[in-house]
Order: structure tokens, then sequence, then C-alpha cells
């Protein structure tokens, strides 16, 4: 059985609100540096009053006016730039928000913040602050906010898709449909319990929710089944390069990166710690990684090095095995790798090349790189689910449709159960979606959420 999914640990947004400050805040919504254009955004109350002493004038709503800005506290002269009114709710945050887009020099942005700072009950926001503000007044909801961080975050073509469908709400709208069903299921159960006597659920009863519970459970474990493809477009396909000293593991790292990240020489165990680059495979997030030569070693720093490579390939998703035409038989029995491409380097200085025993390379003539490159590519969107992935996103995601299924998975086995235990299992799933969407224990989940949020947003 399942304990503590019960109402009591159901907290509503009105008792979340309590800890919130009502103050007026304001940050720079672009990008930090020099630019062309800043964006400053506020939210608050005192949204208007403070636009009608910045531009003396309010501009009608969603309407981009040019004013001068100037410093209400000095009267000084600040910027002259575009201005728009949100008024609440139709606003990013529900709240009363504006915007000023300035020209995007320091001395500029430090003016208007100076002049905003100045004047009583506005502070600076916080990270994610705005967001968060959303969130609390129904504007989004959790899987949206974890959407729009996404979205800033991405760097590849197949990470923005992602992000944008859970932003518009991709996964809210499946689990709210899920939530109806299990909410049907769970009141012709409570009903039975009010209304008759303790023993076991009667036949027609269990047959109308298991009716109901079924394509929901098939539905999430669908999902289950898809998430590694989809938390790989987020997070990339790890590619971990390995193979004995001086294969040529950081040269072919650098040649795929386009850039000297890891430091190559002659000299064997050259590289100890392990090396990332990012890489945008046809719109396929990857992270490659050099790693230490594998070699026993009375070196301490070496042998430290070596564990962290051993580590980094038994949780890659592919490792590529280097190792010059004369090198060792077999990939090291340690990797421990879900898949393992045997790669021969140096292949300039190879005559007899047996393309059987795998794929020979140079980093020195480029033979065969670009085919290397096109074959990880095509892996690495295999790996993605070709983009077609699931909704779930993240691990949090994965444990909340793991938490679900379980009950499920219970109800499935055990349709004639007793009651109380048919119950307790539709409120946990139940429990478990809420969680996804935010709709509980929203708290608990947010500081983890806006900590790698950026001011501003
Ligand atoms: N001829 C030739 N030399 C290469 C090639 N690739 C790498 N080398 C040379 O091989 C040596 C070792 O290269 P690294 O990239 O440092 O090898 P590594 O596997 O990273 O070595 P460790 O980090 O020490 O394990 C260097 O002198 C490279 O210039 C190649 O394709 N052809
Ligand atoms: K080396
Ligand atoms: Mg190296």
């Amino acid at each position: 059985m399942t304990q503590g999914s019960g109402p009591t640990n159901v907290r509503k947004k009105s008792e979340i609100c309590a800890g919130m400050s009502t103050d007026t805040i304001y940050a720079v919504s672009s990008g930090t540096g020099r630019a062309a254009i800043a964006v400053v955004r506020l939210s608050g109350t005192a949204t208007r009053a403070i636009v009608k002493s910045i531009v003396r004038r309010l501009p009608p709503p969603r309407t981009a006016i040019l004013a001068t800005l100037r410093d209400p506290a000095t009267q000084a002269d600040i910027d002259s730039g575009l201005v728009l009114f949100f008024p609440a709710p139709r606003s990013f945050t529900g709240e009363d928000c504006a915007e000023f887009h300035i020209h995007g020099g320091r001395a500029v942005v430090a003016g208007l913040l100076g002049a905003l700072g100045g004047i009583d009950g506005v502070r600076a926001a916080e990270p994610g602050e705005f967001t968060r503000r959303a969130l609390l007044n129904s504007k989004l909801d959790l899987a949206q906010v974890e959407g729009i961080g996404d979205l800033i975050e991405a760097e590849t073509e197949w990470q923005r898709r992602q992000a944008m469908r859970q932003m518009q709400g991709g996964l809210s709208r499946q689990t709210a449909q899920w939530r109806s069903a299990l909410l049907e299921a769970s009141a012709l159960v409570e009903a039975e319990i009010d209304f008759s006597d303790e023993g076991d659920v009667p036949e027609a009863l269990s047959r109308r929710v298991s009716g109901v519970v079924r394509p929901v459970h098939d539905a999430l474990r669908a999902e289950l089944a898809a998430a590694k493809s989809s938390e790989r477009i987020r997070e990339g396909v790890v590619i971990v390069i390995s193979g004995p000293p001086n294969a040529g593991k950081s040269t072919l790292l650098n040649a795929l990166a386009r850039r000297d990240a890891a430091i190559v020489s002659h000299e064997a165990g050259t590289t100890r710690d392990a090396i990332e680059v990012q890489l945008d495979l046809a719109g396929y997030a990857v992270t490659l990684i050099d790693t230490a030569g594998l070699r026993e070693s009375a070196d301490m720093v070496e042998q430290i090095g070596v564990a962290r490579a051993l580590e980094k390939a038994q949780n890659a998703d592919l490792v590529l095995w280097l190792s010059e035409a004369d090198g060792p038989a077999a990939p090291d029995e340690r990797l421990g790798a879900a898949e393992v491409w045997r790669i021969f380097t140096k292949a300039d200085l190879v005559v007899n090349k047996d393309a059987e025993r795998g794929l020979f390379i140079s980093a020195e003539t480029g033979e065969n790189l670009d085919l290397l490159l096109d074959r990880l590519t095509q892996r690495a969107a295999q790996l993605s689910g070709e983009g077609h992935a699931g909704l779930i996103t993240r691990e949090r995601h994965r444990k909340a449709f793991a938490a679900a299924v379980d009950a499920l998975a219970r109800i499935d086995a055990d349709p004639q159960a007793p009651i109380e235990f048919l119950a307790e299992d539709l409120r946990a799933a139940l429990f478990a979606l809420e969680r996804l969407i935010g709709r509980v224990d929203v708290e608990d989940i947010l500081g983890d959420i806006f900590s790698r949020f950026c001011i501003g947003k």
C-alpha cells in the first residue's frame, strides 16, 4: 500500500502565496553586457505609478509609445525608448506589467535601474521571480514553467522544439486528461465506500474502474518507455572517447569540436581529467567526452583519471574505443558501456587497413572523419527518438510517471482487491499526476527549478 498521499498533503495556492511579497519588481530581461537594445521589465501594483513618474503618461494597454525616460528623483533625462504597459490580468505575470526598451549601453541601463531602485516599494527581482508570479497567478503551470526554462537553455533545434511543446502545455494538457479519467474512477470508488458495507469491490464496479484505469496505465507506461529519448534531447546524447594512452583520443575530440579543447602531445598519459565539449549534430545535442588513456600507472593522479574515464564510459550512451592498428586486440572489459564502436586511429601510418576490424580514421589527413561524423549524427538522432520523443523530459517527470504507474499496476493486477486498497491506489496515482503539474507540493519543487532561472525571467 502507498502511504502519505492523502489530501492532507495537498496545499492550496492561497497558502503558497502567503509567503509572497507584493513588492513591485524590476529587472533587465535582455542579456547582460553591451547591446543595441535592452529590455527592462516591471511587475506589481506600483507599475502604473512608476511608468507615469518616469515617462509622465501611461501608454494605452499593450501599445508601444516612444517617450523620453526621466529619473523621477533628479528630473534628469536617462534615454528615449519604447514603453509598453500590460494591465493585469492580461500580462505575463498576471499583475500590472511594463517594459522599457532602451538603448543597451551599460550606463543607460544602469541609469534606469538606479532610477527604479530609488523608488519606494520597488526592488530588483530574484532569478525567475517574474515566472514564479505567473505560476502563482495561474498564468502557467509547473510543467510550462519548466518548458520556459528549457527554452531559454535550448542550444539545438530539437531542444527548442521540445521545450516549445512543453511551454505550450503539451505535458499539462495530457496530464489533465489522465487526471480527469482517474478522478472519475475515484468518484465511483468513493461512492461505493460511502454507500456499501465493507468488503470486496462488486464486479460491475471493478470492471468500470478497470475500463478507465487500463488505458491511462498503458499511456503512462508508453511515455515511460520513451522517456530516455526525450531526456537525451534535453540533456544531450553522451558519447565518450576511450582507449589506451596516445591512441589519438584528444586529437579526435579537437577535430570534432573544431577547436583545441584538449591538450595533445606525444607523451602517453597527457589527458587526466574528463574533458567535455557540446556538439550540435543536425539539431541533436551531444556531449562528447575525452578521457584519460586506460593503463596501469603508479601515478596517483593518473589512476584517478583512469577511474573517472571508466565511470564516464559506464554512464555513456556510446563509447568510441580508439586504438592504433597494432593496439589492444579488444576494448577494455571494464568499459561496461551500452554500446562500443571500434575505431582505428592514425590511418595515415597504416598500410593494411582491414575494414572488417572497424573504421580507420586519421586526424592528420582527415580520412573518414566525415564518415564518422555522419554515423555519430545518425546514431544521436536514433538515440533521441528522431526528435519524436515523448512528454517526459526530466527526472522529476519520470519519477512522477513511475509513481503513478506503480499505483495503477496494483489496480490492474488485482481489480477485485478490497475497495479501500483500490481507493488508496487511485489517490496515489492522482497525487503523482498532480505533483507533476504542480497542483500539490509546488513549493518543494519550485526552489529547485528557479535556482536555474536567470534574473529577469
Ligand atoms: N600520424 C598521426 N598522428 C596522430 C594522429 N592523431 C593523433 N596523433 C598523434 O598521436 C599523439 C597522441 O595524441 P593524443 O591526441 O594526445 O592522444 P591521446 O589518446 O589523447 O593520449 P592520452 O591523453 O595521453 O591518453 C600526438 O603526438 C598526436 O599528434 C593521426 O591521425 N595521425
Ligand atoms: K598523449
Ligand atoms: Mg588525451
